[in-house]
């Protein structure tokens, strides 16, 4: 069942989303005591700061990470050490930047992308050459997360060779670590043919969205004995492939977490409890960056207003220009006394 957003007061242990941006804005302040809200140094500070605060630049460079580089064996080795693997959604350069900066393991761009990022009415609509425009922008923010690009419905289920090349196209234009796909046993020798390439496969059982005209919806998986032992042998059916980890999604806590432990590979829970060796969530629904009222998954805990937030700072805006508080002397640039009288007297009679 979904839950209303608007039923909802903000979650306890939220930050406002401003605090929570705050160490990634700072990396583009000039110096530490110096931003154009903070700045006390009188009109001529636009001459030294105009630059920095150019649009023209994409939020100027990703920041270095001083983390390391996030890998498939370092993954493993985390999963050997017993240590949760996070994971994130990220479908465009802002939203991989913070993500990356916040030290997520994995950035996912995953065809959620069509829904949350395009509007469209599901998964499927989603173009192969629209996700690698994502994957590129995402790829361009992301210094220390191992990426991995969703491969959208229809791109790999005709034969290997198709799931192949579409892969390679993640890879080479798309910029990404790996590819995601969903499904179980079927996916088998695709699974074989991508990795046989050298490409990481992350898998995808359980509710898998992909199908959900033939499964009724986003349904909850494996409720019954039958359906979880599926649910099982998809899990180890894509392990045996050579995926290096698989999303479980929508499954009962208790089976995901015996599944979890039949697995040698880290499992990456969504709607699957706390037995897994990961988590991932889409990030507009944990960041709250959506309308009140909108339907969300019952498994998302939404952690941020970003809506909220966001609509605060443009309403501001709308006033101050509606009043002409903004923008303020010291967002003007400054002209010598001189040149401003010529100019006056240049425009006279005209
Ligand atoms: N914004 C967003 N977040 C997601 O997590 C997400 C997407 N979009 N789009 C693709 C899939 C679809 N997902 C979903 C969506 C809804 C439920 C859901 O609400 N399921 C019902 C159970 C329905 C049933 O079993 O009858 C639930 O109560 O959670 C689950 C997964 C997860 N993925
Ligand atoms: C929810 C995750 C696992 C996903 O597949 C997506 O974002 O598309």
């Amino acid at each position: 069942m979904y839950r209303s957003a608007l039923a909802r007061s903000l979650p306890r242990g939220t930050r406002p989303a401003h605090r929570a941006l705050s160490p990634l804005l700072s990396s583009f302040t000039p110096s530490p005591s110096c931003s154009p809200s903070s700045c006390s140094t009188p009109i001529p500070h636009q001459q030294i700061h105009q630059t920095r605060w150019s649009s023209h630049s994409p939020m100027g460079t990703p920041p270095e990470t001083p983390r390391k580089k996030i890998t498939v064996p370092l993954l493993r080795k985390m999963h050997e050490r017993g240590e949760p693997i996070t994971m994130i959604t990220a479908h465009d350069f802002p939203s991989a930047h913070v993500a990356d900066a916040a030290g997520m393991d994995v950035i996912l761009v995953g065809d959620s992308l069509a829904m949350v990022g395009l509007g469209m009415e599901d998964t499927n609509e989603v173009l192969v050459e629209e996700m690698l425009l994502h994957c590129r922008s995402v790829a361009r923010a992301t210094k220390g997360a191992l990426t991995i690009g969703d491969l959208p419905m229809g791109s790999y289920e005709i034969a290997p060779s198709q799931a192949l090349e579409t892969a390679i196209r993640f890879i080479k234009e798309g910029r990404m670590h790996g590819v995601k796909l969903e499904g179980g046993k079927e996916m088998v020798p695709t699974i074989q043919k991508i990795t046989s390439a050298g490409i990481p496969v992350l898998g995808h059982v359980g509710l898998t969205p992909q199908r959900q005209n033939a499964l009724g919806g986003f349904r909850v998986q494996g409720r019954t004995t039958a359906d979880a032992v599926k649910v099982l042998e998809d899990a180890l059916a894509v392990q045996e492939a050579g995926c290096f980890a698989v999303v479980v999604e929508a499954v009962p806590a208790e089976v995901a977490a015996i599944i979890a432990k039949k697995l040698s590979i880290p499992s990456i829970g969504i709607g699957a409890g706390s037995g897994c060796s990961g988590q991932v969530l889409v990030q507009v629904d944990m960041t709250g960056n959506f309308p009140p009222g909108r339907r969300i998954p019952k498994f998302v805990k939404q952690y941020g207003n970003v809506w909220a937030e966001s609509l605060r700072a443009i309403e501001a805006y709308r006033d101050e220009v509606k009043s002409r508080q903004y923008p303020a002397v010291e967002h003007t640039y400054p002209i010598k006394e001189e040149e401003l009288e010529g100019f006056v007297k240049a425009v006279e009679g005209r």
